[in-house]
């Protein structure tokens, strides 16, 4: 995309439409460019990791021609003689997976042949044994509607040698994996993972396990958010949680900063706020507080915290000195500390979230997740969304994008339907479990009536 990042235009009071703020987002990080360091893995260590170059094949798969099913292999030029009849061939071996065949056959004779294995030179048609009458050495089978070359698969149908198997910035899924593994190859070459440190911030968070205490919530946001970043393949750094205090927040952030490709937050952005950040921010780097014209997660901040700026707190030092605010957890151990202390370092991201703990899941989606997929060097994939009949009345105030949790099914008539998971406020973290997809209402959209169309996101693939 050719936007170019705007500062100024993306200052505080301002409402910008989800659109605008994936266009600047993606003007702020392309610069950045994806993470360069590249590191060769076994594929069994490879998993969801991105391919940094592409693979071209180094062999035909499959290697061989090879039969399709259980059956008998004959040469389909037999099939001439009976004109769509019954067809008598003698069976004078077996070709099992794994062991070719190598004897030459005469007319009329076949093979016993199982699924995979190679087809023998000169035949090029198998017929399931479901098909044929044994008749002592002999079967017989029908052979209408067997054409030559059933049940065949052929060389290099898959992929042919030297062709690009998967391109650069290929998600090692499952099934890539497998397709590597089928060229024979045990080693992939990928990017170094993206290292995101996040923290939460609030006077009023308590760690899970910890005693209530009047007034406190419990920090639920740590561990939706590291669980999103932790499915995408992100090496996540706990740091924790962090008072509203900007002092404990700056000495936080310079840690992570330090530390980390990308720093996420969640909490302390919202108009009264993020006043006495913002200050403190405008001297780590530039950070902008966006509003949003989305619900949940109408403020986002967003900017590059400056290498320099960090300076100020060498790696080395901090990890001997006391900190005076809660610890970096254990999460963090010291080799990880050690390799990322000696890796070069360039701005970080500074992506902050709502605390609404709904707000923040639903910014991450939406914003997060493609910004880290770019940064970690992922191909863009298309969005998956479909469109489904609402089982409901909507609200729906035009102007802004709205994102409801969603349940979509199947009605008797096989079409997609979808229903709220029920109330929608941006704290109801239960909504978003019970949910399997999240309605998009866009910005034009007014009411929705029962019977109408709405877009859906599938949750699956995104969570
Ligand atoms: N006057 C205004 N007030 C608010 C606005 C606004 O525009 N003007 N925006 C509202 C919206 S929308 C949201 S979302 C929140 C976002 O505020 P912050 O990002 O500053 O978040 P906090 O105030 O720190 O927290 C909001 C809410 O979430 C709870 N929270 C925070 N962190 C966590 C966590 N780690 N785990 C669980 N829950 C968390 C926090 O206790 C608050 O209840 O601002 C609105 N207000
Ligand atoms: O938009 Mo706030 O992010 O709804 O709760």
């Amino acid at each position: 995309m050719t936007a170019t990042f705007h500062p100024a235009a993306a200052s505080t009071a301002q409402n910008l439409s989800t659109t605008q703020v994936l266009e600047q987002l993606r003007a702020l990080l392309q610069p950045l460019g994806a993470v360069a360091e590249q590191e060769t893995l076994s594929l069994s260590d490879a998993l969801d990791r991105i391919l940094a170059e592409p693979v071209a094949c180094p062999v035909d798969v499959p290697p061989h021609d090879n039969s399709a099913m259980d059956g008998y292999a004959f040469d389909g030029t037999e099939l001439d003689s009976v004109n769509g009849g019954l067809l008598r061939l003698r069976v004078v071996g077996t070709v099992l997976a794994g062991a070719p065949w190598t004897q030459a056959l005469a007319q009329g004779e076949c093979v016993k042949i199982m699924t995979g294995a190679v087809m023998p030179a000169g035949l090029d048609t198998v017929v399931p044994h479901e098909q044929v009458t044994a008749c002592g050495e002999e079967i017989e089978f029908d052979t209408c509607g067997i054409r030559p070359g059933a049940n065949r698969r052929l060389r290099g149908e898959d992929l042919r040698q030297g062709e690009v198997a998967l391109p650069a910035g290929q998600r090692l899924t499952p099934a890539a994996l497998g397709l590597l593994a089928s060229l024979g190859l045990g080693l992939a070459t990928v990017r170094r993972r993206l290292r995101v440190a996040y923290f939460s911030t609030g006077d009023e968070l308590l760690n899970p396990g910890a005693a209530p205490r009047e007034g406190a919530i419990y920090d639920s946001n740590r561990f939706s958010l590291q669980g999103l970043l932790r499915r995408m393949g992100a090496q996540v750094l706990d740091l924790g949680s962090v008072p509203d205090e900007p002092a404990a927040l700056e000495e936080r952030l310079r840690e992570a900063a330090t530390l980390a490709d990308v720093v996420l937050t969640s909490g302390g952005i919202s108009a009264g706020e993020a006043d006495h950040t913002r200050a403190m921010l405008q001297r780590l780097g530039t950070v902008q507080f966006w509003r949003v014209a989305m619900r949940p997660g109408r403020p986002l901040a967003v900017g590059l915290l400056a290498p320099a700026a960090m300076a100020l707190n060498p790696v080395a030092e901090r990890f001997t000195e006391k900190s005076a605010i809660s610890p970096i957890p254990e999460s963090v151990n010291s080799s990880e500390k050690q390799s990322i202390s000696m890796s070069s370092k360039r701005p970080a991201v500074l992506l902050g979230l709502p605390g609404n703990p709904v707000a923040a899941m639903v910014s991450f989606l939406m914003f997060v997740r493609p910004s880290l997929a770019l940064l970690s060097g992922e191909r863009a994939a298309p969005t998956v969304m479909l469109q489904a009949l609402s089982s409901e009345r909507l609200r729906k105030r035009e102007g802004r994008t709205e994102y409801l949790r969603g349940v979509l099914d199947l009605n008797e008539q096989g079409q997609a339907t979808v229903r709220t998971t029920g109330p929608q406020g941006s704290a109801l973290l239960s909504s978003m479990v019970d949910a399997n997809c999240i309605i998009v209402l866009d910005d034009a959209r007014g009411d929705v009536q029962p019977g109408e169309y709405v877009h859906v996101l599938p949750m699956h693939g995104l969570i």
